[in-house]
């Protein structure tokens, strides 16, 4: 777990060797522990260097351990030997050292760092804080402003930016080990007081008060909801008034509350759960690990709207040249003005050129011959995209790839129109496509492996969350909302009203409530797929909408809403009004007030006080039972996968770690009875009847969420 060896006759290099990030595990600490006493009390010794094997530093504390008991030595005193040995060790960064990893370089006298290594304290998106001396060493080595900023955000810097802010002595491009064993000997008769980080003075602003306070705010309203990041403020605050020994005991006190709060679980959780989606697997036995993906150098987007203008940003940041197709010159000349914009500033703001000569723009799809794949994102149509399909698929080379970014059409039966079905697949991205994370890689029955771990890997070099989903209406994330949605809109006719909800959502921790979403996201979209689902449309009476269709509750309050012309944000009215079409800042709207009103009083329904709790209950519950009508479907694999998705597509809060992970922290016993409550109460909702799913998991006594697999049997798995 390290390996010790004595280098140039008299440096101990002691290499950490547990891959694949090198974590402190009990061994590695041990092993660290060990190999620091051998090379203090060796008189051959002169000077130590901690180095990674396997070009990496160290990824910090073996998150994985976190579950159980504390073995092996604890990471505090160990650190503080370190630094108060009477040798100099020098700590030879490459790769990564974050967490437990960079607080050990902060305990190391001297810091050198390869020019392409990464160093940050991202333990507040675990849940908890760096609680190794990390908030106590970095402000005393770089001042509060600077250490506050790195510790509540957890970003990770680079080897650059760690040399300006003293963090690094050095930045090399050359091999890290060696040159920290040479600074390490010139380093011998040099005095160690200085370089002791737990000793120097916190260099204080005079306004230290006002700054604090100022950070808390802030990191108040950026949590929504998160304890951690509150916590490190107030740790640093520790750094700055206390003396080390004080401040150290205050950064324990404050790990204490975080370590085994329902929070830190969630978000570690979070941290697994999306390395797990991208290890996807077929019933062919066809997985991520088997699969190999075809290379893509060139590829096509159809379409130039908001999506196709984020795909070809997406394709082109990452090397890629696009050829960027639109049926009309006016719209192709504006959407070639805003991919440039988009790429120019994003260029700027990395202070580099922007890579337009890989664009392409062209009214012709017979400019398609030769890519590699073409990403169809056409207005959401399904006769239109049926026809595009065929095109390419004449004019397209037979190994070219063809993939839609519809958010919920038959994949399978755009596949059925292309001389291709198993080069077909879904690539859904969320919008704006180029800054949203996600990508559903929907697999249609006839996709093959390849195509999907074609797809699946682009995804992951656009820096996209990728997670395998089978092909059904809405996919995974659609499909899950459309219950979310409805519960709302139930709400809104029993007495809520939008502020009410939204509030209810956002103090739960999502980014928006539905109704702020939906108005961004543009009413438009929901109020089309009723109309072709035959939910709504002309012969409905409008003075006299029913509540009951196709044998359910039907709410007809967002109709109501878009027959005004009130689409969301874009048309400066939805459920809220705005400044201006286009607007970001949502008001109440009194005309909405009063068509709830009306519509009460028209249909004799009592508004009744909606609490916050039925508002959270009966939106997520339903969101979770979907959810795991989802796995009985073997729509998703797993539960994380569903989680992912919602984390990264639909702001789920992650300190809450995803529908189905909530479901399973509040207790699928309780999730279950809440549903039978409700259910009972709505019996013409069938989204609020307990799935037999969840009924099974709470009978095999409530597993945790990673173990819900062994309990899914799907007799058709769509993955
Ligand atoms: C007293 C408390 C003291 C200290 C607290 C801490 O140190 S908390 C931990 C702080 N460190 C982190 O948060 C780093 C987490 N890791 C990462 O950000 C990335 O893994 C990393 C290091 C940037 C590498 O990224 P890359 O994309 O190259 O690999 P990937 O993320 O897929 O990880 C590879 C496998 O390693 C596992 N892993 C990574 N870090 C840890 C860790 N700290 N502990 C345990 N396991 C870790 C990861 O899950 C992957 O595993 P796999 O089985 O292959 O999915």
């Amino acid at each position: 777990m390290a390996r010790y060896e004595l280098v140039k006759r008299s440096v101990a290099l002691i290499t950490l060797t547990n891959p694949p990030v090198n974590a402190l595990s009990s061994a590695v600490r041990h092993a660290i522990a060990k190999s620091m006493e051998h090379a203090l009390n060796d008189p051959k010794v002169t000077a130590v260097v901690i180095y990674g094997e396997n070009g990496r530093f160290c990824g910090g504390a073996d998150i994985r351990e976190f579950a159980g008991p504390l073995r092996g030595p604890p990471l505090v005193p160990l650190l503080d030997a370190i630094e108060a040995g009477e040798k100099p060790v020098v700590a030879a960064i490459e790769g990564v050292a974050l967490g437990g990893g960079f607080e050990l370089a902060l305990v190391c006298h001297y810091r050198i760092a390869h020019f392409k290594a990464r160093l940050g304290l991202p333990e507040v998106t675990l849940g908890i804080l760096p609680a190794a001396g990390g908030t106590q060493r970095l402000p005393r080595l770089i001042g509060i402003p600077a250490a506050l900023e790195l510790i509540t955000t957890g970003r990770h810097i680079s080897a650059q930016e760690a040399l300006k802010l003293g963090i690094v002595d050095q930045v090399t491009e050359q091999n890290a080990c060696e040159v920290a064993v040479e600074f390490a000997l010139r380093a011998v008769a040099k005095p160690l007081s200085s370089r002791r980080v737990s000793t120097l003075t916190t260099p204080c602003p005079p306004d230290l008060d006002a700054l604090l306070e100022a950070v808390t705010m802030q990191v108040k309203k950026k949590a929504r909801g998160a304890m951690a990041p509150l916590a490190c403020v107030q740790a640093v605050r520790a750094a700055a008034t206390m003396p080390y020994s004080k401040g150290i005991k205050r950064e324990s006190e404050l790990m204490a509350t975080l370590f085994n709060s329902g929070q830190a679980r969630a978000l570690q959780y979070c941290f697994f759960a999306q390395r797990t989606a991208g290890k996807w697997t077929l019933p062919s036995g066809a997985q991520w690990n088997n699969s190999k993906p075809r290379e893509i150098r060139r590829a096509a987007v159809i379409g130039l709207g908001t999506m196709g203008r984020g795909i070809v940003v997406s394709l082109a940041r990452v090397g890629i040249s696009v050829i960027a197709v639109e049926s009309e010159k006016k719209l192709l000349e504006t959407g070639k003005q805003m991919v440039i914009g988009m790429l120019e500033r994003d260029a700027k703001r990395q202070g580099v050129s922007a890579s337009l000569n890989l664009l392409k723009f062209t009214l012709s799809l017979q400019d398609l011959k030769d890519v590699d794949i073409v990403i169809e994102a056409v207005f959401e149509d399904m006769a239109l995209k049926k026809h595009v399909f065929q095109e390419l698929s004449k004019v397209c080379r037979p190994a070219t790839l063809l993939c839609s970014n519809t958010s919920g059409l038959d994949v399978d039966a755009l596949a059925g129109v292309t001389d291709r079905p198993h080069l077909v697949v879904g690539m859904h991205f969320f919008s704006p496509a180029h800054v949203m994370k996600l990508l559903e890689v929907v697999c249609g029955p006839r996709s093959s492996s390849e195509t999907i771990a074609t797809a699946m890997s682009l995804g992951k070099r656009m820096g996209k969350v990728s997670v395998a989903v089978g092909n059904c209406p809405g996919f995974v994330g659609n499909r899950m909302l459309k219950p979310y949605l409805d519960q709302a809109t139930f709400l809104l006719e029993e007495g809520a009203t939008p502020e009410q909800i939204d509030k209810a959502l956002e103090d739960f921790g999502f980014a928006m409530g539905v109704f702020r979403m939906s108005d961004l996201a543009g009413l438009d979209v929901g109020w089309r797929v009723r109309k072709e689902s035959g939910l709504t449309g002309p012969d409905i009476d409008p003075k006299n909408p029913p509540r009951r269709r196709q044998g359910h509750r039907y709410c007809p309050i967002p109709d109501m809403v878009c027959e005004q012309g009130r689409f969301g944000q874009k048309t400066g009215r939805g459920w809220y009004m705005y400044d201006s079409p286009g607007g970001t800042n949502a008001k109440s709207d009194p005309l909405i007030q009063n068509l709830l009103e009306m519509y009460r009083s028209r249909y004799g329904i009592q508004p009744r006080n909606i609490s916050d709790q039925e508002i959270i209950e009966r939106c997520l519950f339903a969101l979770a039972n979907e959810g795991f009508r989802i796995l009985e479907d073997g729509i998703a694999a797993r539960p994380e996968d569903i989680d992912v998705i919602y984390l990264f597509g639909y702001g789920f809060p992650r300190h809450r770690g995803g529908p189905m992970f909530y479901a399973s922290m509040v207790g699928l016993e309780r999730v279950l009875e809440r549903l039978e409550h409700y259910h009972q109460a709505h019996p013409d909702v069938p989204h609020l009847e307990p799935s037999p799913l969840l009924k099974k998991l709470v009978a095999c006594g409530s597993p945790p969420v990673q173990n819900w697999r062994e309990h899914i049997k799907t007799m058709h798995s769509h993955l």
